[in-house]
Formats: C-alpha cells, sequence, structure tokens
C-alpha cells in the first residue's frame, strides 16, 4: 500500500463566463506517493497540476474516482474526520502572502494549526512550538510579533511552510512553492523544504512547471497534459529517455532557460549547507 493513492479521479468545473464551455481539469487521473519519497508533477499552465494537488488533499470535492492517504479513504470521511486527518496532509501555496491572513500575527498564523488539531494544548506551550518553529524554518523568534505584511517574499513562504509544518505532517503538495520568489532565495527554500523532508520523513508532491526545479527535488515525476498524466517515471529515466511526445518537448524547452536559474539549482543540487547559510537559527531571516 502506497501512503497516497489516487484512482481514475475526474473533475469538471463549470464555465466562468456565461456560454462558455465547462471544463475537464483531471480525466482519470492515477498516481501513486510513497512514504518520503518526492513526487513532482509538471506540465504546462492549465494543464491541472494545481487541481490535482487540491483534489488530493480534498481541499476540492472530486466527480468521480477515489483519493486514499495511509489507507483511509478521504471521500468516505465525514467532515469531521476529515478536518482530523489534515494535522497529516499539508500544503504550501505559490504566493505565500496570499496565502497568510494580513491581519494576524506570525505568531497566530503559526500556532493556528496547532490550535485546530490540538485544542488541550496550554498557550505556553503553543508558543513554545510555534518559536521552535520558526527557529526551524529560519526565521527569528522576533517575527511572531511580526504581521505578514512587514516581512520579504522568502521570509513569508518561510511562515508558510512553518505554518504547514508544525502540526508534524507525513505529507506535503508544494503548489509551485518557489516560483514567485526571486532566483536567489528559490534555492535556498528548496533547501529547507529537502532538509525538513529528511528530518521528518514526509513525501512530497512538488507541482512545477520548471523542468530545473523538478530535476534536482523529485525522485519521480508525473508529466500532465490537458487533465491527464501522460507519463510517471524515476526523475533520471525521464529525463535520460522521455518516453512521451509531449515530455520530450517540455525537455527541449528546458534548454533554452535563463542559464542564471541553472546556476541557482546547481548550487542547491551541490551543496546544500551552502544554500542555508545565513539562515541558522537566531542569525536569520533578515537577508530575504
Ligand atoms: N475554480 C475554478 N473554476 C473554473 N475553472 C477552473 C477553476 N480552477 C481551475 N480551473 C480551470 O481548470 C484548468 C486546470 O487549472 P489548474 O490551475 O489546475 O492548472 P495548472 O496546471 O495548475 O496551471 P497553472 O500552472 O497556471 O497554475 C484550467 O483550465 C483552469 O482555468
Amino acid at each position: 500500500m502506497s501512503l497516497v493513492e489516487v484512482d481514475a479521479v475526474h473533475k469538471t468545473f463549470p464555465p466562468r463566463r456565461r456560454g462558455g464551455n465547462p471544463v475537464h481539469a483531471l480525466r482519470g487521473v492515477s498516481l501513486r506517493i510513497e512514504e518520503a519519497e518526492t513526487l513532482a508533477v509538471i506540465g504546462e499552465s492549465g494543464s491541472g497540476k494545481s487541481t490535482l494537488g487540491r483534489a488530493v488533499l480534498r481541499l476540492l470535492d472530486v466527480d468521480q474516482g477515489t483519493v486514499t492517504f495511509a489507507g483511509k479513504d478521504l471521500g468516505a470521511l465525514s467532515p469531521q474526520e476529515l478536518r482530523a486527518q489534515r494535522a497529516t496532509m499539508q500544503i504550501v501555496f505559490q504566493e505565500p502572502y496570499e496565502s497568510l491572513n494580513p491581519r494576524l500575527s506570525i505568531g497566530a498564523i503559526v500556532a493556528e494549526p496547532l490550535e485546530i488539531h490540538n485544542p488541550r494544548l496550554g498557550t505556553k506551550e503553543i508558543r513554545r512550538q510555534v518559536l521552535e518553529t520558526l527557529d526551524r524554518v529560519g526565521l527569528p523568534a522576533t517575527v511572531a510579533n511580526r504581521l505578514p505584511g512587514e516581512l520579504s517574499g522568502g521570509q513569508q513562504q518561510r511562515v508558510g511552510i512553518g505554518r504547514a509544518i508544525i502540526s508534524r505532517p507525513r505529507f506535503m503538495v508544494l503548489d509551485e512553492p518557489t516560483s514567485s520568489l526571486d532566483l536567489s532565495i528559490r534555492a535556498q527554500i528548496l533547501a529547507l523544504l529537502a532538509e525538513l523532508q529528511q528530518e521528518y520523513g514526509m513525501a512530497y508532491l512538488f507541482v512545477s512547471h520548471d523542468m530545473h526545479t523538478v530535476e534536482w527535488v523529485s525522485d519521480r515525476i508525473a508529466v500532465m497534459y490537458l487533465g491527464e498524466v501522460v507519463e510517471t517515471a524515476p526523475t533520471q529515466q525521464l529525463f535520460s529517455a522521455p518516453g512521451h511526445a509531449y515530455t520530450q518537448t517540455l525537455l527541449s524547452a528546458r534548454l533554452s532557460a535563463d542559464p542564471r536559474e541553472r546556476h541557482a539549482y546547481k548550487a542547491f543540487a551541490g551543496d546544500t549547507s551552502v544554500t542555508t547559510a545565513g539562515f541558522r537559527p537566531g542569525a536569520a531571516g533578515g537577508q530575504e
């Protein structure tokens, strides 16, 4: 049994405009995610990657098919059971600022999942875990009293990651977690995610449209095209022997990508300690 099992999932959205056509965003998607592995989902804009990420977490209802997490059919859970299950399945969004409540302090934002999932924890214990989590994601304790708008994009994404890990999930959907960030910050955030994965043994579904990123972060890659998974393969195999014509197109586009970006990911792949320099507990945060 795999940690996550997605079987023949369909999702159609109603037309956005009157007279428009419904959008068949997922057309019978099936995939497996194992404990502690990173499965990347790649494909061009509109291919259904984000819809898949939300469907896997049951943040949206699907029309057909099943999603099983650790042997439980998520579609068969009551809303209360699903809420309890959410402690073990979290998401980090592409736009950190939009995903953080601008009126809440960072401390309150990071504490929220704990308060929901462990309602009996005392204020002192919550504060202790919040500070420990901020430290773990490379932010100084002083940010706890600040608002999201006072932080840089990189720091905001660290908050988004802190909020996601505080309930110790076994699985996270990372929905383009670095694509809104400056190139120089991306490698640092990717390194942090890699460290956290090693430390906590989490599995990741890493949504991206960027072949460079997935080349470095993923164990396997699922390629999406128009709502279907057209190919799934171990990362190196997909790069050396792409099986589907669409994958070949994506790979040839990658060769012409921005060389500065390539450099950032090479740094990430070569030495993760380099990328976290300056983000040691206590010293952190100010450079983003
Ligand atoms: N809430 C919604 N209502 C209507 N259509 C939607 C909704 N959400 C997504 N879609 C449509 O479903 C299709 C798949 O969207 P999705 O966001 O999953 O693609 P994506 O591969 O993640 O794209 P991107 O890389 O641009 O985020 C698109 O045509 C999109 O317009």
